[in-house]
């Protein structure tokens, strides 16, 4: 466990005995701190008190509730008291996370390890408002797309703009993967049966095509049709290898029927790096911008998400979302902490994981139209905060960032919900929406469908908070010996967050509230929550496996590897080339399943579209 020195850091003197930081003067790493060590100190506290107990408490429950605009949050089920707030308030002075977050709103680049601004949040500020970065007010920048996604949008969505053949495009194919995949499939989802949205999409298509797997392709395709599909390469850096080879490979789809040419009509881009969006034959002029101060994961309300989605759901639904956004970073930005919820959120984060221990979260909507909301979270999470050493490339003496998982309910409460009742400790967030994007209540029934689902709601962050214990289940007349089995410890944390609708405003302000919030924990963790070295050396690694595989392809004889990878590697690599019969393809060529062509199959509803 981590301890406090004696050094005098910051003028602020410390004592203690355990691990303390090597080397010569350095800042005070915020492990090493009095506030830090007041939070662990004050675990013993808290690990005495049931949360049975401090829901009785109303004034308790009062003061850990925050709403702002429309929205309400609870924190009263999470093992906290006053005390627990106002330490992690005082973590988070120590911290200095205002200056920290001033520094991101003000264009600085605190994303030190790429030496580039961290500037989401410009992408949804109001035309008149003006963000700085190396000088430049950013913001007319980020117009100057929009505008372009306003009118190219229009142009497609009102037949304007027509395909190869003359046909309306009424049909998207977004490719894109990690950043350029998640978090336009979430709102598409959000959106999808939102009345007003439902109505601006009517009689149009948006698939998303992220895998390399051949089977994602087929699926991405199946049912359309070259004449009539747009195509979007979504790609910041344009040169990740399984977007790259979708593109090629849904590229050979639309000119395999329609000419070269076609490519000018059906293909566009959204991407940083526009040399190589020219390179790969796509006009510039049909490439919509953005900048490298926008992380890939935090790029949906860039031209990532807003080109497709307005192309889906018309400009106009694409500006409430943005202003949904602009809404939570303002209050992000400008709220006091204690009022602040994103700031909350991510000091409770803290204090379940690196103070309690707690290693994962989950993140549980009741509303199927968030069903894709914990897979983007999980990549904005687990990627920005999965870090192991501090700002200055230190090692963390704590572990930072959690396991992020989750499903809409009531689908997990019939999954893993038994192990967080039963078995590991597990924060739980659960998001409700008061009113739903559809309305079905049966004659006879005793509540509508959505309060049925609203019921479970309510009732599993009780079973969670609360538990059962043996006193009760033998006043039940339970048999004793599965007393042990039917006991419920209780005392499991969980926030509630209850949204009014599902509205585009509210899914902007939902996303921006998870964004800044995984934010604050990377600012108090003082990690670099911003890049992602970890996901490089399985991309180097790929590379080698895939000259090994180019060459035992091409051979005319059987090859057998034989150095160059662990014996374990060797093997299966081994294993997989005589089980596909390496002469499989002597000469590569364009090969595509034959019902992808003119099949009019129908959608099979996996959730993914
Ligand atoms: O948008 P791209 O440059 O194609 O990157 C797609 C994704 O791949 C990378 O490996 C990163 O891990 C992600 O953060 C990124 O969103």
């Amino acid at each position: 466990m981590v301890g406090h020195t004696d050094t005098t850091h910051e003028g602020v003197a410390v004592s203690g005995n355990a691990l303390r930081p090597q080397g010569p003067i350095m800042k005070l790493p915020i492990a090493y701190t009095p506030e830090w060590n007041a939070l662990r100190e004050h675990t013993k506290e808290i690990e005495s008190l049931h949360l049975r107990d401090l829901l009785l408490d109303e004034e308790r429950t009062d003061n850990l509730i925050r709403e702002h605009n429309g929205l309400y949050v609870d924190f009263s089920r999470q093992n906290i008291t006053e005390v627990t707030m106002q330490l992690l308030l005082n973590l988070a002075e120590r911290a200095k996370l205002r200056s920290k977050m001033n520094a991101m709103f003000a264009g600085e680049h605190i994303n030190n390890t790429e030496d580039r601004a961290v500037l989401h949040a410009a992408l949804r500020m109001p035309r008149d408002e003006a963000v700085y970065v190396d000088g430049a007010n950013v913001v007319p920048d980020v117009w100057e797309v929009l505008d372009k996604i306003k009118d190219f949008s229009e142009r497609v969505r009102s037949g304007e703009w027509l395909g190869a053949t003359g046909k309306p495009l009424t049909d998207v194919v977004a490719i894109g993967i990690g950043g350029s995949y998640l978090g336009p499939l979430f709102i598409h989802n959000a959106m999808q049966y939102d009345e007003g949205s439902k109505n601006e999409a009517r009689g149009r298509k948006l698939r998303f095509l992220a895998n390399v797997d051949p089977v994602d392709v087929a699926k991405a395709l199946n049912g359309l049709h070259p004449e009539t599909t747009l195509v979007i390469v979504i790609s910041k850096t344009f040169t990740t290898t399984e977007t790259m080879l979708n593109a090629r490979t849904v590229r050979t789809w639309l000119t395999a029927e329609l000419g070269q040419e076609a490519v000018a009509k059906h293909m566009v881009a959204v991407s940083t790096n526009l040399k190589l969006v020219e390179e790969f034959g796509i006009d510039p002029q049909n490439a919509f911008g953005f900048w490298d101060w926008v992380g890939g994961r935090y790029s949906v309300t860039s031209a990532v998400g807003i080109l497709p989605l307005a192309l889906q759901y018309g400009f106009e639904k694409m500006e409430e979302f943005l202003k949904g956004a602009h809404d939570i970073d303002c209050h992000y930005r400008d709220a006091p902490f204690q009022e602040n919820i994103p700031v909350l959120m991510g000091l409770l984060s803290i204090w379940n994981s690196t103070f309690l221990g707690r290693s994962s979260v989950a993140v549980l909507p009741y509303c199927q139209a968030l069903s894709k909301f914990p897979s983007h979270i999980q990549q904005v999470h687990m990627e920005s905060v999965g870090k192991q050493v501090s700002v200055d490339g230190e090692p963390l003496p704590f572990k930072a960032g959690e396991i992020i998982f989750g499903e809409p309910g009531t689908n997990g409460q019939h999954s893993f919900y038994q192990l967080i009742h039963q078995g590991r400790m597990v924060p739980c967030e659960f998001i409700g929406v008061v009113k739903s994007q559809q309305s079905v209540y049966l004659k006879g029934e005793l509540v509508s469908n959505h309060d049925e689902l609203m019921c479970n709601f309510f009732a599993q962050e009780d079973a969670l908070a609360i538990g059962k214990d043996s006193a009760t289940l033998r006043a039940e007349g339970v048999p004793e010996h599965l007393i042990p089995h039917k006991t419920f410890s209780g005392n499991r944390p969980s926030t509630s967050l209850l949204l009014p609708s599902l509205t585009p405003f509210r899914v902007g302000q939902l996303l921006a509230l998870y964004e800044n919030r995984i934010a604050t924990q990377g600012f108090i963790w003082n990690i670099n929550s911003f890049d992602q070295w970890g996901v490089e050396l399985g991309k180097v690694l790929a590379s080698r496996v895939r000259t090994i595989m180019h060459t035992a392809r091409t051979r005319s004889r059987r090859i057998n590897i034989t150095d160059g990878f662990n014996p374990s590697t060797r093997k299966m690599i081994n294993r997989y080339l005589d089980g596909k019969n390496q002469m499989l393809y002597p000469e590569p060529r364009d090969v595509f399943p034959c019902d992808l062509i003119h099949s009019d199959g129908c959608e099979i509803d996996d959730g993914k579209f």
